[in-house]
């Protein structure tokens, strides 16, 4: 039986809980608002998962810091998010924070509503430590969850996290009603553009054609129970932003991977004309339409993979 503590009670997080508890592991789910004390739930445990929002990281990173944990524990990060100040990935956020631990990022196509009805799912334990990714595989692989391993967290985990910025994209093409042949095209440009920023960050090309990279873009740009999905639609209505986030009262970490994204993309110069138009139409630059006219009327070019 292994120990497994999952920091962060959301709906992510209380997914995972279910989920670990399958085959019998001891399941802590701690939060901020737990009754018991972080320590009490981190000293023993074999793997933690961190399973907080973007915005949350740096605190329960500098919480376990204040901590004894143990070199042997294993941290699993399934944040699909970027920090704004340094743009680094959460497993890079991690990984820093505590040098002799292996970091594994469990991301894939897995709409926690699903998850929690039991639905089958398939996912991706990765890491630089391949052991430690197979003893996550191990924990998580269920009759409903099946979990691959790979050795590219950085490429697994930058999948998870640029798709949210299509999946606002394919809400708009939704919420405007543009067929499928207009959303057809927005997702099969948009995996050239996850790829073309992954690879300059140092991840493989091939990692974006698999769970957490295609994948992921297919159930979070098709499904309505993708939050990010509906900021998209929300804002093809008409909707402000800041009405969208307040009727949402969850996490869409797309909101803020777009600005980070925008701000990297710039400093390294990486094309990303999609991206860039959700960028323009979440800050108030351009209406829905207008985003869609504009990737309609780029320079023509050949069809570049
Ligand atoms: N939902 C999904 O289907 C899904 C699937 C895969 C990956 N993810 C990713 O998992 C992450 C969490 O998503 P979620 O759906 O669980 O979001 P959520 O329901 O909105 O929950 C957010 C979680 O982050 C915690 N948090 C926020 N700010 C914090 C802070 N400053 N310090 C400590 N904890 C903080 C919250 O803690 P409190 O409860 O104490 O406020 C809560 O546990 C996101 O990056 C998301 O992209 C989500
Ligand atoms: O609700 P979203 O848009 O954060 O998507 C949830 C997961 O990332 C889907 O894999």
């Amino acid at each position: 039986m292994q120990s497994l503590t999952i920091l962060g009670g959301g709906a992510w997080g209380s997914a995972l809980a279910n989920l670990g508890g399958k085959k019998g592991d001891r399941v802590n789910l701690w939060s901020r608002s737990s009754s018991f004390n972080l320590e009490s739930v981190i000293t023993g445990a074999d793997v933690v998962v961190s399973a907080v929002s973007m915005k949350g990281v740096g605190a329960t990173v500098d919480r376990l810091l204040a901590l004894e944990l143990s070199p042997d524990t294993i941290i699993v990060t399934v944040t699909k998010g970027l920090d704004p100040a340094s743009t680094r990935t959460p497993s890079q956020i991690w990984q820093n924070a505590f040098p002799n631990n292996s970091i594994v990022v469990l991301s894939g196509p897995n709409l926690s509503e699903e998850i929690q009805q039991g639905l089958p799912a398939a996912t991706v334990a990765a890491s630089l430590d391949l052991a430690a990714a197979k003893q996550v595989q191990n924990i998580y692989s269920s009759d409903i969850f099946r979990v691959y391993v790979n050795e590219d967290p950085l490429g697994t985990e930058l999948g998870g996290t640029l798709k949210n910025v299509f999946a606002i994209a394919a809400g708009v093409c939704d919420g405007l009603q543009l067929g499928t042949n207009a959303k057809s095209a927005l997702l099969t440009r948009a995996l050239p553009e996850m790829i073309r920023v992954g690879v300059r960050l140092g991840a493989r090309a091939e990692t974006f054609y698999g769970l957490s990279g295609l994948g992921d873009l297919l159930a979070t740009c098709n499904s309505p129970l993708s939050r990010n999905y509906r900021v998209g639609f929300g804002l093809a209505e008409g909707k402000s932003l800041e009405q969208i986030l307040h009727e949402l009262q969850s996490t869409a970490e797309g909101v803020n991977t777009t600005n980070v994204l925008i701000d990297l993309a710039d400093r390294r110069e990486i094309e990303i004309p999609v991206s860039r138009q959700v960028y323009r139409l979440l800050n108030g630059e351009i209406t829905a339409e207008q985003a869609v006219l504009s990737l309609m009327e780029r320079t023509l070019k050949p069809e570049i993979l």
